[in-house]
């Protein structure tokens, strides 16, 4: 006892649990949350994706993927929510598709990894509406 606890003083662990919350976010970061991502199915379709496409939302032609037009005031305004939805984008590692022109954003949403609409363009779609009503109040 007393010698394993000398051991212990001498030989700090210390650093090792400072490491594992990371090594730990590490492993799901890269190897859990990219786990097989799957296509929203119908029901989900009905009642995940019905709400965005009553608020704007389109399905793009010939693609599973929704996008949607925003204006601003001008381009430092759409800059600004732009670069919201980027901050948060590369968080959950889930970018849009977008073009700016001015004061123009145009923002098309899908999965790369399933090849279509997943509950990840659902999540973002309504991140962005969130982002987007602080601009337009
Ligand atoms: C390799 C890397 O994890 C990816 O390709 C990420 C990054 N951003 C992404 N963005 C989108 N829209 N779909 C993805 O499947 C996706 N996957």
């Amino acid at each position: 006892m007393f010698a394993l606890s000398g051991f212990t003083k001498s030989v700090s662990f210390r650093p090792l649990f400072h490491i594992l919350p990371t090594l730990r976010y590490s492993f799901y970061s890269t190897t859990i949350k990219r786990m097989g991502v799957q296509k929203l199915n119908e029901e989900e379709r009905n009642t995940l994706l019905s709400p965005l496409l009553s608020d704007s939302w389109e399905m793009v032609q010939d693609r599973d993927a929704i996008k949607k037009n925003f204006t601003f005031k001008d381009f430092n305004e759409a800059f600004g929510f732009m670069t919201r939805i980027a901050l948060r984008a590369d968080k959950v590692d889930h970018h849009p598709e977008w073009f700016n022109v001015y004061n123009r954003v145009e923002i098309t949403l899908a999965t790369h990894e399933c090849k279509g609409l997943s509950q990840r363009d659902v999540n973002l779609a309504k991140f962005i509406d969130n982002v987007y009503a602080t601009f337009t109040n």
